[in-house]
This record gives C-alpha cells, sequence and structure tokens, in this order.
C-alpha cells in the first residue's frame, strides 16, 4: 500500500495491546481540546443493518454542547457518507467527516477532499455487484469514494468476501481493503480517518486532541491524537493503540454529558 501513511510507525511500531477497562480519563480542559468522535459503535450502538440504528434523542444536542465548549474543535469523524450522518444528527451544526475522510462539511460548506480514481472505482462497484448478486444476505453499501460489503447476516461468506476483494486491489496502487466491524471496504489507500484528523488539526495547533471509537479504522485517529499529545479512547473490548477504554456506547454518552455539565472534572463509573 504505497499511498498510505502508516499511523502506527508515527508511534513508534507499538503493537495494539488490550486496554484496561476501568481505566477512564480526567475531564479535559474543553478549552484546549478537540474532541473527534466516531460514529457507529461509538454514538449510537451496532444494529443488524446500517439502516437499522437508533439514535439516541438527546445526541445532537450533546454534540452540539461540546461544540460550543470547545469553541468548535469537535468532529464527527465517520465512515458514513456525510447524507447518512445528516440525517441521522438533524439540528448537529458542528464539523462532520464523512466517507472515513473523503467527505466533509465545515461550517455549512461541503468538500469533497478526495479526488477520486472513478474510472476504477466504477469497474470495482461493476464487478463487486455481480459478485453480490449471487452471496444471498451479504449486504451492498456504495458510497462516494469507495464500496462495502456486509456480512453480518452472512458470516459465512466472509472469508470469501475479503479474498475476492483482495484479488482485485492486488497489484494495483492506491486501492486498499478495509476492515471493520463484520464488513470489509474497498477504498482508496490515502483516504483515512487518521489522514481526516491530521487536516483538521493543523487548523488548531494549541488544542489536545481525543479521539473515540470502537473500530479497526479508528485506531489511526488515535495514533494521529497521540502524536500529537493526546490520546485514544477505545469503546468497547478489543486490542488497541488507545491509552483509555470505556465500557459502552451508553458510558461515553455519560461521560461526554459530565464534561460539558462538570468542566472541573468528577469522574464517570466505567459501567
Ligand atoms: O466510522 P463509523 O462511524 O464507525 O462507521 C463505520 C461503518 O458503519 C456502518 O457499518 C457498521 O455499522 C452498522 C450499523 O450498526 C452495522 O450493521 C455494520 O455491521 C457495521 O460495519 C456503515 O454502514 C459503514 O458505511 C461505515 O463505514
Amino acid at each position: 500500500m504505497p499511498n498510505q501513511v502508516n499511523y502506527y510507525e508515527m508511534i513508534g511500531f507499538q503493537s495494539a495491546t488490550p486496554c484496561p477497562s476501568s481505566d477512564l480519563p480526567e475531564t479535559p480542559d474543553l478549552s484546549h481540546t478537540a474532541i473527534f468522535l466516531d460514529f457507529d459503535g461509538t454514538l449510537t450502538e451496532i444494529a443488524p443493518r446500517p439502516d437499522e440504528i437508533s439514535i439516541d434523542p438527546a445526541l445532537p444536542r450533546i454534540l452540539n454542547d461540546l461544540a460550543r465548549a470547545t469553541d468548535g474543535a469537535l468532529a464527527v469523524v465517520s465512515g458514513r457518507r456525510l447524507a447518512d450522518l445528516e440525517h441521522y444528527l438533524p439540528g448537529f451544526r458542528g464539523v462532520l467527516v464523512g466517507c472515513h475522510g473523503a467527505e466533509r462539511r465545515i461550517g455549512g460548506t461541503y468538500e469533497r477532499i478526495d479526488e477520486c480514481d472513478c474510472e476504477t472505482l466504477e469497474g470495482f462497484r461493476d464487478v463487486v455487484r455481480a459478485w453480490v448478486r449471487h452471496k444471498e444476505k451479504v449486504l451492498l453499501e456504495e458510497k462516494p469514494a469507495s464500496v462495502v460489503l456486509h456480512f453480518r447476516q452472512a458470516p459465512e461468506a466472509m472469508t470469501e468476501g475479503e479474498h475476492f476483494l483482495n484479488s482485485l486491489v492486488e497489484g494495483l496502487d492506491g486501492w486498499t481493503v478495509h476492515h471493520a466491524k463484520m464488513a470489509l471496504e474497498l477504498i482508496p489507500s490515502r483516504v483515512s480517518k487518521g489522514g481526516a484528523v491530521t487536516e483538521l488539526l493543523s487548523h488548531m495547533p494549541d488544542r489536545t486532541p481525543i479521539a473515540i471509537g470502537d473500530d479497526t479504522t479508528d485506531e489511526t485517529m488515535f495514533a494521529v491524537a497521540t502524536q500529537n499529545g493526546g490520546y485514544g479512547i477505545r469503546v468497547g473490548d478489543g486490542d488497541t493503540h488507545a491509552k483509555h477504554c470505556i465500557a459502552s456506547v451508553e458510558t461515553l454518552r455519560r461521560m461526554l454529558e459530565s464534561w460539558v455539565r462538570d468542566p472541573r472534572g468528577v469522574k464517570c463509573p466505567n459501567a
């Protein structure tokens, strides 16, 4: 993957390790903090299908409160399409990064960051559509810069799916296969959440970054946060480069609310 930045190299080749389950951070000084939040599995529980998630109605308000308290240094950084994020977070006015960094909305302005190799992508779409047609219960999700295969309803097809997608990118510069929760995504190598966070941070040099997420694709955000003097918080179990772990989506929601409500920092129980 010649075009891909290795964010793990940036933090010294440390391998991911299991996170201690009861190690929550102190409430940060929000006036000097930048917060980067993943969406699925972090701000909302994982659901059987992408369109079956349910959103805490208080979530947009909590995010707006945090964005205000950080003077706008907060972004939701997701693999979802921007249009999905806007649909699920009505009323949230802060920064949205979609498609792992390929799209973003800042202050009401919409940007497509990555110049897509559209011809190759269209070729992939055709082949993947044909493959999935014969795979009962494998779900195809098409996004502006990528193609996702979801295996939550067909876990037995995942290994074959991985071989299939790997065969498409083999020997081809500029494309990679992201492993996500019960999903595989064919995506330009240069698109990553770590890259998106690096770009956003370049406009706020005095901020300490905190990146929060639950999935493999969030690990690049954790690496960039660590490299820039901050840290990652991993939601749920699993080996990680994050410094802290938090038990659940619900515990995270309560912790974020407490950061706004009590800036001096009473620790929220990690349960
Ligand atoms: O970066 P994120 O905000 O965590 O988005 C990652 C992917 O989330 C969605 O898929 C995942 O969540 C679904 C709903 O809970 C679940 O059914 C699926 O198994 C997960 O992989 C979304 O569909 C993808 O486009 C995002 O990349």
